[in-house]
């Protein structure tokens, strides 16, 4: 398998698989793998960087939090960035932070911790501002986004009955809080809620939400307030700030004073003093996971005084002073019913195995993924094993092993692969040295449908309103057949009771108000919204259109980044692979995928109907100055405006190259707030230092 690649190329496939599935994840709330697969991924990553350091760069998912600001909402910078946490997985590498901590301080000093629940949510900053007599008032509330930037959520969050609108003077003084402070805690969806807006949205034909998490993140960020209100979040307060600084010398005061305002604070919250106490904490906290009513994947423990925590300061992307304990995942034993085979967007089959429900913490599971047919070898499953099941950060649910004891008889029945496509019934096909199974046919209802929905998915095209329950009235079948969790018929077949609309992403731009009006309950409002947001998406710009073919390993940046080098779809569509991989952070990988997608008959063709369907295949291109060239620089700490991303791409875009750690060939480091060892390193080799403003002025050349 990866036998061949150097470690380069196996760092930048990993940057390349970890972006995709931190766009699924922050983006569009809908992750493919488990959390302990994503950390798994993340941990390799890191290793491979630690072994040869100069190949770590800014922009490394291991430098930076995976968010993304999404459209729609408007964009604000953070008072300081909102980071994410290191974690540990076992006493061990718990008791090693602890030293850590302690090598990093006086030996003089005692250390306290704090010990709160790792609430599974998503966080956000609440901003308050002097409000009427002498009170505070809500001013904003923004979600983690980038950790720089992130999105105005104000409207939503106002609908939050815990997050208090304003806090009256006399609060504040018993809090002894000023009039302006930001307050930052998690906002989770309660299971039961979740439950309730699960069976809302399957009765409605839409997907289940993979997981509370994701739940909640997708209703903060929805565009209809009624609909935020109508969930029932909760959001549980941590962090009190002024002007981007701690307020108070402790963080078990700032934990009463937000309570004493009147803010939602976890009950499960203990100050211990030394790490013998958190490791009895966590022994503690695990059982509560199944009686809480909302979820919880670990423990985070914090150093207590705010001026200890000052001095040991932050990593790239998490502060030195906190952990996040992390929970073993959940499991449960059910007995497997059958084996459905799915068929995605690639063609790759998937057999999903149908369980008795069974419920594991909180969630009641009824499917779970083999993965492919080496799986089920390797696990040796018959249909009627009894089954470990377990869930691993919560999203789909994996068969670890059989169960095969007195009370667990073994099941009889072989798993047969099928030899052919479910679906469609093409001959599968296996490529040498992979391991899926795939179904070749261009046209199989169940790509088509994929392709569809990815297509028209949030942070693609944007399609509004086409969802599984259209695509699937588009394509002429009666129900969804295919894809997500629980919508697959016992069959795995699926129903076409009609004739097609549409066969191919080409179609939708072809697709007429009387074939919509002519679909069961389809009035002339939906006709007419659904075909309006299709016009639109034709002006959704290269980049868009890149993401949206769904080519392997192409995400939404270097989509981006490829729309920006070559400017128009000919241009990339003639581009050898040399070429690709002239574009920044295109290895050989992705160039490869990209010259083969162009090489099938098929995809060019709809790229050309695309074309003359008038759709967009063009973006403004890069024009590469030449002020810093030959220069090179290195960005450390957070500057005020720019992120990294921009600031790279100024860079870049003068013609300068941005590097991730500083020698005696750097020529600039440019340091924004919280600058780590990057700065000092620069100062001990006398490298220059540019702050953001020195860095813009010099971009005018
Ligand atoms: N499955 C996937 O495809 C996928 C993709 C990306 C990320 N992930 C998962 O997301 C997580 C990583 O993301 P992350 O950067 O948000 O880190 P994290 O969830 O590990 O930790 C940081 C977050 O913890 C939260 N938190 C909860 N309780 C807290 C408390 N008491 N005090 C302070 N913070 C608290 C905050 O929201 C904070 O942002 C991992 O669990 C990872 O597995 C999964
Ligand atoms: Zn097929």
């Amino acid at each position: 398998m990866a036998t061949a690649l150097t470690a380069e190329e196996q760092i930048q496939t990993l940057r390349e698989e970890i972006r995709h599935h931190e766009h699924l994840y922050y983006v569009l709330d809908a992750p493919e793998i488990t959390d302990a697969e994503y950390d798994a991924l993340m941990n390799r990553l890191k290793k491979l960087e630690e072994e040869d350091p100069k190949l770590i760069t800014s922009d490394s998912p291991t430098q930076r939090v995976g968010g993304k600001p999404r459209e729609g909402f408007a964009k604000v910078g953070h008072s300081r960035p909102m980071l994410s946490l290191d974690n540990a997985y076992n006493e061990e590498e718990l008791r090693a932070w602890d030293q850590r901590v302690r090598a990093g301080l006086p030996a003089s000093e005692t250390v306290r911790y704090v010990c709160e629940l790792k609430l599974d949510g998503l966080s956000m900053a609440l901003q308050y501002t002097a409000g009427a007599h002498g009170a505070a008032h809500l001013e904003r509330g923004l979600t983690r986004g980038d950790g720089t930037t992130g999105e105005d959520v104000t409207t939503n969050v106002r609908t939050i009955r815990s997050v208090p609108l304003g806090v009256t003077a006399r609060k504040l003084d018993a809090a002894h809080l000023p009039q302006s402070f930001e307050v930052r805690g998690e906002v989770v969806l309660p299971q039961a809620a979740f439950v309730k807006m699960n069976e809302e949205r399957v009765a409605q034909g839409m997907s289940p939400a993979a997981n509370p998490r994701n739940a909640a993140a997708g209703t903060i960020r929805t565009l209809e307030p009624n609909i935020v209100a109508q969930r029932r979040l909760d959001l549980y307060a941590y962090f009190l700030l002024r002007d981007g600084e701690t307020l108070l010398p402790t963080h078990t005061q700032t934990i009463e004073a937000l309570k004493t305002a009147g803010f939602r604070v976890n009950p499960h919250t203990k100050t211990v003093t030394d790490i013998d106490a958190v490791v009895d904490f966590i022994a503690k906290a695990e059982p509560l996971r199944e009686t809480l009513g909302y979820e919880i994947d670990g423990v985070v423990v914090k150093v207590d005084a705010t001026a200890q925590q000052r001095r040991l300061g932050f990593t790239g992307k998490a502060p030195r002073w906190a952990i996040a304990y992390k929970f073993a995942a959940r499991a449960g034993i059910t007995k497997l019913e059958d084996v459905l085979f799915q068929v995605g967007r690639t063609g790759k089959v998937t057999p999903v195995a149908a369980l008795t429900p069974v419920l594991i913490g909180g969630t009641t599971v009824t499917r779970a993924t083999l993965h492919n047919a080496d799986e089920i070898a390797r696990v040796g499953v018959k249909i009627g094993d009894f089954v470990q099941v377990e869930r691993g950060g919560d999203v789909i649910p994996k068969i670890v092993e059989v169960v095969d004891d007195k009370q667990h008889p073994r099941g009889k029945r072989e798993i047969v692969f099928p030899s052919v496509c479910p679906v469609c019934g093409s001959e599968l096909m296996r490529v040498e040295g992979e391991v899926d199974w795939r179904c070749v046919n261009n046209s199989c209802p169940a790509r088509v449908r994929e392709e569809l929905l990815h297509w028209a998915a949030r942070g693609v095209m944007n399609i509004e309103g086409l969802g599984d329950a259209m695509v699937a009235q588009l394509l002429g079948q009666s129900i969804s057949f295919n894809g997500d969790s629980d919508a697959v018929t016992e069959e795995g077949a699926p129903i076409t009771t009609r004739k097609p609309l549409i066969h191919t992403i080409a179609d939708l731009y072809r697709l007429k108000r009387e074939q919509l009006l002519g679909l069961e309950r389809v009035g002339e409002k939906t006709a007419d919204a659904l075909l309006a947001q299709i016009d639109r998406s034709r002006s959704a710009g290269l980049a868009r259109v890149l993401l949206g073919l769904g080519i392997r390993f192409v995400g939404e940046r270097t989509g981006q980044l490829l729309a920006q080098h070559f400017g128009s779809m000919k241009a990339l569509r003639e581009a050898s692979a040399e070429e690709l991989e002239a574009v920044n952070e295109v290895g050989p990988k992705v160039a490869q995928a990209i010259v083969e997608f162009f090489a099938v008959e098929k995809n060019l063709q709809l790229v050309e109907e695309l074309e003359a369907l008038g759709l967009k295949m063009t973006a403004e291109k890069r024009v590469v100055g030449t002020t810093f060239g030959g220069l090179t620089f290195v960005l450390t700490g957070t500057l005020p405006n720019l992120t990294r991303d921009e600031a790279k791409d100024r860079i870049e875009g003068a013609g300068g190259k941005v590097s991730g750690s500083v020698s005696k060939k750097t020529n600039f480091v440019v340091a924004g707030e919280d600058a780590g060892s990057k700065l000092d390193k620069a100062r001990s080799l006398g490298v220059k230092v540019l702050d953001e403003a020195g860095l813009l002025e010099m971009l005018k050349g």
